[in-house]
């Protein structure tokens, strides 16, 4: 998506980035937990990501503490993100992933990325990633015409255009291996999806709450999956695949 697209639809007024209304309580789960153990290069990413007008997109520290204890957890080896901007997520997982890890990284936009690389370089993963410029939906496509990309994926991190991600599951759901994981990140969408839908919401809220709404319907009934909906962040729905 476009800057100024998303300057349309009003996601820079969103006026907080995860679920706590309170920024203090927020604070001191940072100042607690994450901020101690932020990798010196998370932090200076972060730090870069902050002055650029699109910073509320990108994943927040305490959703990249999550994401790295998963990868480990389950010692992911090949992964998969969709929705990079200028890497927060992407650094989370590189920095989880053994020495031969590989993520197969997709943005429609090359230009956030590049504002992440130097520090990625500079923490020494670089090698791991292999960024794809795109759409994901045509890029997944051409993943799933070879067999030996079935199955083949530990860990898949989902984080792009919210009007898609079921287009995605049924995609990355081939992809992901059984006992692999799927997190689709902001499925509780400010907590909207729990609001009536002509509750008062902001633009950017109301034009994509249907599209989560549908997604965890969807997810709550797929029996190839168990799923745990987490208030971390805007809401990740972590899926393992068993079957
Ligand atoms: C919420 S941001 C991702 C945040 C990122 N995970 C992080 O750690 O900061 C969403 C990203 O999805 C990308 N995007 C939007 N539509 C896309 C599409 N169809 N295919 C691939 N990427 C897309 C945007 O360019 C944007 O960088």
């Amino acid at each position: 998506m476009a800057e100024e697209q998303y300057q349309e639809i009003g996601i820079t007024d969103l006026a907080h980035k995860t679920l706590l209304q309170s920024d203090a309580l927020y604070q001191y789960i940072l100042e607690t937990s994450v901020f101690p153990r932020e990798h010196e290069c998370l932090k200076e990413l972060r730090q870069i990501t902050e002055k650029h007008p699109l910073s509320l997109i990108a994943t927040p520290p305490d959703e990249g503490q999550l994401i790295n204890m998963l990868v480990k957890l389950i010692n992911a080896k090949n992964t998969m993100e969709i929705g990079v901007y200028t890497g927060y997520s992407l650094l989370s997982t590189a920095l989880a992933l053994p020495h031969d890890g590989k993520i197969l990284a997709m943005d429609v936009n090359w230009e956030y990325y590049e504002l992440g690389l130097p520090i990625i370089e500079k923490a020494g993963v670089a090698h791991k990633i292999d960024f794809r410029e795109g759409p994901a939906l045509p890029l997944l496509d051409q993943l799933l015409i070879d067999e030996n990309n079935k199955g083949a994926f530990d860990f898949v991190f989902v984080d792009a255009d919210k009007n898609n991600y079921l287009n995605y599951h049924k995609r990355v759901i081939e992809l992901v291996k059984v006992g692999g994981l799927i997190g689709y990140d902001n499925t509780l969408w400010s907590g909207s999806v729990a609001s009536p839908p002509d509750a008062p919401m902001m633009d950017y809220v109301k034009e994509f709450r249907s599209y989560l709404v549908e997604l965890n319907k969807y997810l709550a009934h797929d029996s190839r999956i168990e799923i745990c909906q987490l208030p971390v962040g805007d809401g990740i729905t972590l899926c393992r695949r068993i079957m």
